[in-house]
């Protein structure tokens, strides 16, 4: 992103504020734990869950207007967004559109970790990849044993 905007600290932390009636409870933080894991695997990131106080990282799932004025589309189309680093109290923040069916693997909708993999990207300060095939490439391709691209790695290599 312009600016080059990174978190000035590595230990970050996050909430998720509200749930998705696609996924049950747990597969939902599952698919969050793990799309952070895709990062702290290759950069030197930690990601803690905090229910209260301030936190880094907001997650939560909105449709149309949800209050940040990025509104989302129905079905289809955009699927999520986030932004980037910064001292915003949205900086950061991943949202996921509610008019998308989120889903654990193949088949019909979305899967909600590539998907969430892809933001936290954002929320970590890096943007679109050129390299179809990288997780950072800007549309959706569903994957069955999602790796992180060389160009993902590197990306975030370089910024942390
Ligand atoms: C692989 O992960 C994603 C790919 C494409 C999207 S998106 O189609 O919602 C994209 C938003 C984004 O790049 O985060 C589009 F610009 F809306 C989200 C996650
Ligand atoms: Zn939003
Ligand atoms: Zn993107």
């Amino acid at each position: 992103f312009p600016g080059r905007p990174t978190w000035d600290h590595t230990d970050l932390t996050y909430r998720v504020v509200n749930y998705s009636p696609d996924l049950d409870v747990a597969s939902i933080d599952d698919a969050f734990t793990r799309a952070f894991g895709m990062w702290s695997n290759v950069a030197p990131l930690t990601f803690t869950r905090q229910e209260q106080g301030d936190v880094d990282i907001l997650i939560g799932f909105g449709s149309q207007n949800h209050g940040d004025g990025y509104p989302f589309d129905g079905q289809y189309g955009v699927l999520a967004h986030a932004f980037a680093p910064g001292t915003n109290s949205i900086s950061g923040d991943a949202h996921f559109d509610e008019d998308e069916l989120w889903t654990q693997g193949g088949g019909n909708g979305f899967s909600l970790f590539i998907v969430a993999a892809h933001e936290f990207g954002h929320s970590l300060g890096l943007d679109h990849s050129s390299i179809q095939g990288a997780l950072m490439y800007p549309t959706y391709a569903y994957q069955a044993n999602l790796q992180l691209h060389s160009d993902d790695v590197a990306g975030i290599q370089d910024l942390y």
